[in-house]
């Protein structure tokens, strides 16, 4: 397709899209594709660990495991995805097929998440877990192809809606795509965690997750409409045929070739088509060695979603006016990214410039990779300070007196209260996990000579026996009232619960009833509540966010401009597939390393950044930046050159002579090497 006169500034713009201000009008409707697509996939992940802990009910190590797994997979696929674009369908039609298998995903763990399915003796949890979990294994992987197929040709046709000479337009194009994918993720963090925490069910009410996933499905049809209606604006590259075929193709025959010129015939033309071909791998592998350390980013960065959620569980999460669920801690990311990206783009950047100072693409991501590691530094620091918390209240109180001297009760705290906890004969509350944030447990102790009953205005929790104790029962945090009652007499007994807190109440012999039972009331800390405060991970998120606009965005933009215009698609595919083996990194390392202390953890993979930042500096030191369209354009010179010389243009017969050569070529490089074996 012919480029396009660009009215305003007199550059070329591709395609039929309008021009507004410099940018073709076709990049509105990639970006606002990418803010839905985006929001669907992070609203879906962002419940996902909880999905699996409360719903499917697995623990933490295996939920852990699948979620890195699901991840994982979800950046594998993009090498298919820029595969069948690249030579096939091209990356308009690709974006179609897979964003409906995306959808159709998106719907299947929607359905999996209704209980009521297989609910049929209506006690509120699923009698066929099996059903559950093989619906929602198949709609994760629906959703990992669709996702991951897409992905790198959402970002490389962007990328080709611009003109030659519309570079600055082209970067703008890649922060303001990372601002999307940004605000997608932002607001579907928000959202989809309060759409869980809402309960929802036909016979009976639970958590309902159907609606956190339902939502997320919605918005990938909204996604994949809004890429429609584009259609008639876009530029669409037409696929180049096997590029894949080609470039194994081209490295074998160049290996013959290079054994055995003597014995090709190959004519001029052809030998420059080739020559681009083997430029093109060539940019393409240098840029590919490159990206071998770079996984390791996506190793810590990740985590953010399994291991500091799990962190924030075991914290204080009340900002006053606002409580935040440990889940929606990963917002402070894309707040951060919003933020931060015009920043660094219109000041940082700028300023460093304008100081003389060469911050080249591959300086700034060794400089993200740094933060990345400074990130878990704060992590571990954050986690020694909880650790040393729980630790003063394993000492502080295993034995509880009744106050009265009638009752000892020996108590053997494993775990925190907002945890799902097991209470065994002996007192023992064992850490299973928690199964909603909010909820705290508490029991009573009747210290009296006639049967006592508790309840609250929202629930009865039972008569307790004249020198007895009850079960621990659950309450949300915060304020709860009492009402402790004996016959036709009851009083009132109000008390303030912290996350994460136990608490068992024991009621004096001398209480009477009919007045204030406030002072007849004695409450000891089972467990204390979680004192360490969430605001404590915003150091560490701050930094892992600032390393990841310098590295992510960077490396969105350098996979671009590096990438010949026939592998844009393959080497935004092969930025992913760091991205997927950063996820599978995390899986051997933390199972590999067994490490019992999580703040040594997370020094561990600090440790291990930082030496593969040195390694990743050294590589970049040696790395020369090219321009792909002025090299393919000189071969393209030459080509076309050669191509107006009829005589040097291939006949079929020297063609035929070629391929002949070629297979000859082929069995001399065989017997070569195999004498040498
Ligand atoms: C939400 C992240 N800040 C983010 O933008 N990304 C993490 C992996 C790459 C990128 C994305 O494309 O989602």
């Amino acid at each position: 397709m012919a480029d396009k006169e660009d009215p305003k500034n007199g550059k070329m713009g591709k395609g039929k899209s309008k021009v507004v201000c410099g940018y073709p009008l076709s990049i509105f409707f990639i970006v606002v594709n990418e803010f839905c697509e985006r929001f669907s996939y992070y609203g879906m992940r962002a419940v996902l660990v909880l999905y699996f802990k409360y719903f499917l009910r697995w623990d933490d190590d295996l939920a852990t495991s699948i979620y890195h797994t699901f991840v994982a997979l979800c950046y594998l696929t993009p090498i298919l995805g820029a595969i069948v674009a690249d030579s096939w369908l091209g990356k308009f039609k690709t974006i179609i097929y897979l964003s409906i298998v995306y959808a159709v995903g998106q719907v299947a763990m929607a359905v999996s998440a209704i209980h009521d399915i297989t609910d049929s003796d209506r006690d509120g949890t699923p009698d066929s877990m099996t059903f559950h979990i093989v619906l929602s294994m198949v709609g994760l992987f629906l959703i990992a192809l669709g996702t991951g197929g897409i992905k790198p040709c959402v970002a490389a046709f962007g990328g080709d809606q611009f003109g030659e000479h519309q570079d600055r337009q082209r970067r703008t194009f890649f922060s303001v795509f990372y601002l999307c994918i940004n605000g997608g993720s932002l607001l579907s963090t928000i959202i989809t965690p309060v759409l869980r925490a809402q309960e929802c069910g036909i016979y009976s009410k639970q958590k309902c997750y159907s609606l956190a996933f339902g939502v997320p499905a919605a918005l990938m049809v909204v996604a994949l409409v809004v890429f429609i209606i584009g259609s008639g604006m876009y530029y669409k590259a037409e696929p180049q045929g096997n590029i894949m075929l080609d470039v194994c193709k081209c490295i074998g025959v160049s290996l013959a070739y290079t054994i055995c010129i003597n014995t090709f015939y190959i004519t001029a033309y052809q030998q420059w088509l080739k020559k681009l071909l083997i430029a093109q791998i060539k940019m393409v592998l240098k840029v590919l060695f490159l990206y071998i350390p770079l996984p390791m980013f996506w190793t810590l960065f990740d985590q953010k979603g399994s291991r500091w959620t799990l962190q924030a569980t075991t914290m204080d999460g009340n900002f006053g006016a606002l409580v935040i669920q440990p889940d929606q801690m990963q917002t402070v990311n894309p707040i951060l990214i919003l933020t931060l990206v015009p920043i660094m783009d219109s000041l940082i950047y700028p300023l460093i410039k304008k100081c003389g100072l060469n911050f080249t693409p591959l300086k700034r991501m060794t400089v993200g990779m740094l933060l990345a590691a400074i990130a878990f530094v704060c992590a571990a620091l954050v986690q020694i300070q909880i650790d040393v918390s729980t630790k003063q209240l394993l000492h502080s109180s295993p034995y509880i007196l009744s106050g009265q001297g009638f009752i000892y009760f020996k108590l053997t705290i494993k775990g925190k209260a907002n945890s799902d906890t097991e209470i065994v004969e002996n007192q023992a509350i064992t850490f299973v996990g928690f199964t909603d944030y909010f909820l705290v447990y508490f029991r009573f102790v009747n210290g009296m000579k006639t049967a006592v009953n508790v309840s609250t205005a929202a629930a009865d929790f039972g008569l307790i026996e004249p020198f007895y104790y009850s079960n621990y029962s659950q309450i949300k945090n915060g304020k709860a009232t009492f009402t402790l009652r004996s016959g036709s007499q009851s009083c009132e007994y109000s008390t303030n619960f912290g996350f994460g807190s136990s608490y068992t109440f024991f009621i004096h012999s001398t209480l009477v009833f009919g007045s204030n039972c406030q002072d007849s009331v004695t409450a000891v800390e089972d467990i204390k509540p979680n004192s360490v405060h969430m605001a404590l991970q915003i150091p560490q998120y701050f930094f892992i966010t600032a390393g990841e606009v310098m590295f992510s965005v960077t490396g969105l933009e350098f996979s671009y401009s590096q990438a010949p215009s026939n592998m844009k698609a393959v080497l935004q595919a092969g930025w992913l597939f760091t991205v997927a083996i950063g996820n599978f990194i995390v899986l051997i390392v933390a199972e590999l390393a067994k490490i019992p202390k999580q703040w040594a953890e997370y020094v561990l993979f600090a440790s291990l950044l930082v030496a593969v930042c040195v390694i990743f500096s050294i590589m970049a030191y040696f790395y020369t930046y090219i321009d792909p369209t002025e090299i393919e354009a000189q071969f393209k010179k030459k080509i076309n050159e050669d191509d107006e010389d009829d005589k040097s243009k291939p006949g079929k017969a020297e063609v035929e002579m070629v391929k002949r050569d070629s297979i000859k070529c082929h069995d001399e490089y065989d017997k070569a090497t195999q004498t040498k074996m």
